[in-house]
């Protein structure tokens, strides 16, 4: 079975994403710039948000972050968006999930310039990815990640089946779109799962490739995937480990043990498709600037 490095590819993406921005900085004395902006203190995103800045800053791009009280009205949190819309030295605008309930998730979304929206999440680029015009927009990071590591790991796509478990518009969905684009990375059969699906594993054994974005630890078993299948476990799960110091640790939605023992393929959790996703931000944070700066 072959371990698909989602930490190493990142790793990887990451230094070359650091030469293009050394060669701007020298050329135009400028740097991509992403601004993060996290609502409340959710210990998890506290740490996904640190990761991202620590990833800018290895790349040579600027970070900052903004922390706004739990508390905050979605009118303060949407003229602070207004605000990083209109500076032109910030390039990606995201706003971390989830959010506090007085807050609404769309009119924040809808609130970002489309082309600062490096998360991909408003609807002129969700529509865009969805009519195949992937290179006017941005793709969602986590399904963008997924596709840089199946095009890295030469995973053939063209008339396979691809079934993604999960329906959400960060993940489930562009994902879906993207994998059923008429491109040589792409180009697959796609059947999409979520909760009102009768009798799941029915689709999933059919997968050539399989992705699980659904939320629940162990969700996909071993009898649920088809021997020979590549499985992308998108899914982070903090579940109760007494044995480790900290207590707990990180699980997928695919129980790695049973599935690697028939997949052909598969991403670890921690490691495989989470720094990805944050290597995807950066690439599109590096695009924006090139886009902003003519530079392409
Ligand atoms: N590695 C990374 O970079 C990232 C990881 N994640 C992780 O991925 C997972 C999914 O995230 P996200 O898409 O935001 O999650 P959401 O909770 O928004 O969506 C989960 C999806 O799974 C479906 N689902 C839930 N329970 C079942 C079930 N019993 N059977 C079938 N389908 C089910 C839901 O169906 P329905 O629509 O019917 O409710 C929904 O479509 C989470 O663990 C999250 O932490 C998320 C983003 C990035
Ligand atoms: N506006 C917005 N954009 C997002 O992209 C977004 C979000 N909100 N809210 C939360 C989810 C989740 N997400 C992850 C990113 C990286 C890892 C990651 O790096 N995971 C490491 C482990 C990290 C750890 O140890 O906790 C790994 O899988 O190896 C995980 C999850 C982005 N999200
Ligand atoms: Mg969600």
């Amino acid at each position: 079975m072959l371990i698909i490095d989602g930490k190493k590819v990142s790793i990887d993406l990451k230094s070359e994403l650091k030469v293009r921005v050394d060669e701007h900085r020298a050329a135009t004395g400028k740097v991509p710039g992403l601004t993060v902006i996290i609502v409340g203190e959710d210990p998890a995103s506290q740490v996904y948000v640190r990761n991202k800045a620590k990833s800018c800053k290895e790349t040579g791009m600027h970070s900052s972050v903004i922390e706004m009280e739990a508390s905050t009205s979605e009118e303060a949190l949407l003229s602070k968006i207004r605000e990083l819309n209109d500076d032109p030295d910030v390039h990606g605008i995201l706003v971390q999930q989830p959010l506090p309930k007085q807050i609404d998730e769309f009119a924040v979304t809808l609130a970002i310039d489309p082309a600062k929206d490096v998360d991909g999440f408003h609807p002129e680029n969700l529509g865009r990815l969805v009519m195949g015009h992937l290179d006017k927009c941005f793709v969602s990071c986590t399904p963008y990640g997924i596709l840089e590591l199946l095009g890295r790991y030469n995973i053939e796509t063209k008339g396979r089946h691809c079934v993604v478990v999960g329906r959400s518009n960060i993940v489930g969905k562009p994902m879906a779109n993207l994998m059923l684009q008429k491109l040589d990375a792409t180009n697959c059969t796609v059947t999409i799962c979520h909760s009102a699906t009768k009798d799941i594993p029915s689709y999933t054994r059919q997968a050539d490739i399989l992705i699980a974005a659904i939320g629940k630890a162990g969700f996909i078993t071993a009898d649920m995937v088809k021997p020979g299948a590549v499985v992308i476990d998108v899914g982070i799960n903090r579940i109760d480990d007494p044995s480790t110091k900290s207590g707990s640790r990180l699980v997928g939605d695919v129980d790695y043990d049973g599935v690697s023992a028939l997949a052909s393929a598969m991403t670890p959790v921690p490691g495989g498709v989470g720094p990805m996703t944050i290597a995807m931000l950066l690439k599109n944070t590096l695009q924006s600037f090139e886009r902003a700066n003519n530079l392409q």
